[in-house]
């Protein structure tokens, strides 16, 4: 097991948003975590990023405890995450976007950049070859040049995972990789899913495309009010009974509508 969390809770004041949750996310494989609106997806992802500090229970990555690590050092570790709401700079190119995250990785500081010394000289292009290796990854090459403002919804998805790809994560966290785009751009970015666990990446997502979901999860973890009432392969999801219900009864309007 590559990521697991034990009892994992996050409290905001009265409000219990993930509750007492185990997960278990496997090496090289692709896990999904779904639920209806509401059900604590996104917290559960801030929780064991180290977005949130966490209320109670543990977050173990690769044998290390991670409960208290902050982002950045989560982060550092190999977790990399993409957001709901695309955040890249809209009016800088694809390619400098790229290198902004990479950056993360290097370690020339105040002094290096005063006297541009040759390490920063080096990290920088380091960070330049990084990024081309990234974008060529996620098929943008023809785009690295041009600013994100003026490329299509589905290669600013790709900039996003070429984003968290530059700091050379081992897992990558996608919070609704396919929301806002149409269903021919979803093949795509199934196969770039694909691609990355073919290249020992481990995927962890939530999704609120079923269809994208049955198609690509070898594992399905369903939140509902914090807590986690089931999980399995697709096929054992989508006929388990209380996630039925939980569907139906939290009217999920928009569970494919995005
Ligand atoms: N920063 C916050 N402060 C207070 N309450 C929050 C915060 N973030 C989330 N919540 C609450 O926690 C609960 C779970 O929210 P969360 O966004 O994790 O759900 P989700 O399953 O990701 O939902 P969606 O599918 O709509 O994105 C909700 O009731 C939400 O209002």
């Amino acid at each position: 097991m590559l990521i697991e969390t034990k009892g994992l809770t996050k409290a905001f004041g009265g409000l219990t948003a993930v509750d007492e949750v185990d997960v278990g996310i496997d090496k090289g494989k692709i896990t999904a975590i779904i639920g209806p609106n509401g059900a604590g997806k996104s917290t559960l992802f801030n929780v064991i990023s180290g977005f949130y500090p966490s209320t109670k229970g543990t977050v173990v990555f690769n044998g290390e405890d991670i409960t208290k690590k902050k982002a950045f050092n989560v982060a550092k570790l190999g977790i990399a995450r993409t957001f709901q709401t695309t955040n890249l700079f809209e009016q800088a190119t694809v390619m400098d976007n790229v290198i902004v995250g990479h950056r993360l990785r290097t370690k020339s500081g105040v002094i290096d950049a005063l006297f541009r010394t040759p390490r920063l000289k080096r990290e920088e292009r380091a960070s330049r070859e990084k990024a081309e290796e990234v974008l060529s990854f996620v098929g943008l090459t023809k785009e690295a040049n041009r600013l994100v403002s003026d490329i299509s919804q589905e290669a600013k998805k790709r900039a996003a995972f070429a984003v968290a790809l530059a700091t050379d994560p081992e897992v990558v966290f996608l919070d609704e990789p396919a929301a806002g785009i149409n269903p021919d751009e979803t093949d795509g970015l199934i196969a770039l899913m694909r691609k990355m666990v073919d290249n020992d990446l481990t995927v962890c997502l939530i999704e609120h495309k079923m269809q994208m979901i049955m198609e690509i999860a070898d594992h399905i973890v369903v939140l509902n009010q914090g807590k986690k009432i089931a999980e399995g392969t697709p096929e054992e999801i989508q006929n388990n009974e209380i996630v039925i219900q939980a569907y139906l009864g939290g009217g999920d309007e928009d569970a494919d509508a995005h």
